[in-house]
């Protein structure tokens, strides 16, 4: 249930929504709310509707239905004050190739009314010794690290970050789990789109499962383990849970449609 009282606003929340192209349904009723200072996992199978949720969120596509409150504003009414307290973390692979990892920062710096310090915000995210590298020059983390500093470049107070780790090393997910971990101790709300298990265990208080545009689960890691296990007492893991979860919701649908 989304809670409105204003003594404890959800940072995001997101009810009913819904958002297709043209027959396409990609979002039929996602609903879930995430809390001051929390890192809220969404999760689902490819193609289930989670980037289009996002992107709704962060105000890049209009919904057709349902409500979004994003820091009690509305993100296509008031996508403009909102664009500088929410980063979203951008693909890097659409920066020019010859950009220089301090120039890329000072370039979206300048968009913001109030952007972070650039050498901190390289100090943050570990690429103080390689501002000087031209994008081309960056390795799969470096290049991830930096566009989590894009999302970060406006001082935001929410970040939503999508495919975070996907294509790193162990040692690269692991460098980029702590910085997450950095981000929202330094207060800032995370909201983490993934497909890994082992990450949402390590780093999400709550999370969201969206299954054919619909929200099937909304909880703690903990309550998710505890759903599967009532159906199976064999389950004893994240990752099981997740996947005997997403499997029975399409089994009732399969046989809804049958
Ligand atoms: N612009 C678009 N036009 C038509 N269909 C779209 C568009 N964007 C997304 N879709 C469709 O909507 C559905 C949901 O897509 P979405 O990208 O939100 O899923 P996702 O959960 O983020 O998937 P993935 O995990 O693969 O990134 C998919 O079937 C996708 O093909």
């Amino acid at each position: 249930m989304i809670r409105t009282t204003p003594s404890h606003q959800p940072v995001i929340a997101v009810r009913g929504l819904r958002k297709a192209f043209g027959p396409k349904v990609a979002v039929a009723d996602v609903s879930f709310a995430v809390d001051a200072g929390e890192i809220f996992g969404l999760l689902g199978p490819n193609g289930a509707g989670k980037t289009t949720t996002v992107e709704c969120i962060s105000g890049m596509l209009e919904s057709d239905d349902g409500g979004i409150s994003v820091l009690g504003r509305h993100p296509s009414q008031e996508g403009t004050v909102l664009r500088s307290l929410v980063g979203y973390q951008m693909q890097t692979s659409a920066l020019p190739s010859t950009l220089r990892v301090e120039e890329a920062l000072r370039v979206f710096a300048s968009f913001y009314p109030k952007p972070a310090a650039v050498p901190e915000l390289l100090d943050t995210v570990g690429l103080t010794h390689r501002r000087k590298a031209a994008f081309s020059a960056l390795s799969g983390g470096e290049r991830q690290r930096l566009s989590i500093a894009l999302a970060l470049i406006g001082n935001p107070r929410v970040a939503i970050l999508d495919e975070l780790t996907t294509g790193l090393d162990p040692q690269g997910r692991r460098d980029v789990w702590a910085l997450v971990e950095r981000i929202r101790a330094s207060g800032i709300t995370v909201l983490l789109v993934s497909h890994f298990l082992d990450e949402v265990e390590r780093l999400c208080d709550r999370l969201a499962i969206i299954a054919d545009g619909r929200t099937i689960f909304d909880g703690t890691p903990e309550h998710l383990i505890a759903r599967a296990a009532e159906a199976n007492p064999e389950i004893d893991n994240l990752e099981d849970a997740y996947l005997a979860l997403v499997d029975a919701n399409q089994t009732h649908y399969e046989g809804a449609s049958a």
